[in-house]
């Protein structure tokens, strides 16, 4: 279990994190969820003890990561794709690795038959594509058979089929127990990926729930309707509870359903030429809920 309390960093007169506190469980995947800039980077490093936190606390099972001895085999990270030795091949490279944390060398061929690189094992990583790294970073967060994984984008440049494989890999890890941490700035990427979700903004907690959970309070649905009387229908709704916004001649509707605005208006005998339920997609419940601690928006003074 890895419990955040109170975790705070300062950079000079910049907040990347806010007394933040949130716990990740095993068995599950969890998204750690934020637009850019919003610390998540910056949290997973406290997490691992890479950088020292300006207060508060975080433990992974009760105790601080640095105060473990050989911590690829409690902890297992793919923090920047980029941070290899180009001039390794990929086997060196892990063979390294685990020899410095005592982990045995038949891992390295397990690793990477896992990750899809056992071919290009013997090739330089500075030829690697993107992709590529990727998978050596996972190849390495896997190296010590860790019960608690943490990745930070992991996502990023892989094709649909890695990106397939790599949440087929997710599930399979939480399935056996162990406690996997995935951040992302795309809610599509975590929708079929997570089901536990922490999201951040400006370093501070917006939600730690269950994926349902926030859909199911992030997604309301609207009801769009068209008639030739939108004066006459608007007053109908409203006074029935419903909120109404009004474009034209075309009514956005919240807080009450298809079924019964179509009864109101059969009722009052008002024309309806279009009503349509429109539930809104987890990535714009994500964008709302985020939208005031996006850091940079284009085109757009804040
Ligand atoms: N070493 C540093 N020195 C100064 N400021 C920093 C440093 N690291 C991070 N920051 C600032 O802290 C904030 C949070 O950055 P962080 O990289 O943790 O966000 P993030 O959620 O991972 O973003 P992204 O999705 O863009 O990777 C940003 O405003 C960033 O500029």
């Amino acid at each position: 279990m890895i419990e955040v309390n109170e975790l705070t960093k300062r950079y000079g007169g910049t907040t990347a994190v806010d007394h933040l506190s949130f716990t990740v469980r095993p068995g599950h995947v969890t998204g750690f969820l934020g637009p850019n800039g919003a610390g998540k980077s910056t949290t997973l490093r406290l997490v691992l003890g890479l950088n020292d936190p300006t207060g508060g606390s975080v433990t992974i099972d009760g105790r601080r990561f640095r105060d473990r001895p050989r911590g690829l085999r409690h902890v297992g990270a793919l923090l920047d794709a980029h941070e290899v030795h180009g001039g390794r091949s990929a086997l060196a490279h892990l063979t390294v690795l685990a020899r410095s944390n005592r982990i045995p060398r038949r891992r390295v061929d397990e690793v990477l038959e896992e990750v899809g690189l056992a071919g290009a094992r013997r090739r330089r990583i500075g030829g690697f594509s993107l992709g590529m790294k990727q998978r050596l970073g996972i190849a390495a967060a896997l190296l010590g058979d860790p019960p608690v994984l943490l990745f930070d984008e992991p996502l990023n440049g892989l094709d649909p089929e890695g990106v397939k494989w790599l949440r087929g890999l997710f599930h399979r890890l939480a399935a056996e127990g162990r406690t996997v941490l995935v951040s992302s700035h795309l809610m599509s990427e975590m929708e079929n990926t997570a089901d536990q979700l922490v999201v951040i903004g400006r370093g501070t907690l917006i939600a730690a729930e269950r994926l349902t959970e926030f859909a199911a309070r992030g997604t309301r649905p609207t009801v769009t309707v068209r008639t030739p009387d939108p004066a006459v229908l608007t007053a109908l709704l409203t006074g029935a509870g419903a909120e109404v916004s009004r474009d034209a001649d075309s009514l956005t509707v919240t807080g009450m359903d298809a079924d019964r605005i179509g009864e109101l208006a059969l009722r009052n005998r008002v024309l309806l030429r279009e009503l349509t339920t429109r539930t809104a997609s987890l990535e714009e419940a994500f964008m709302e809920l985020t939208a005031d601690s996006v850091e940079y928006l284009a085109g757009e003074a804040r």
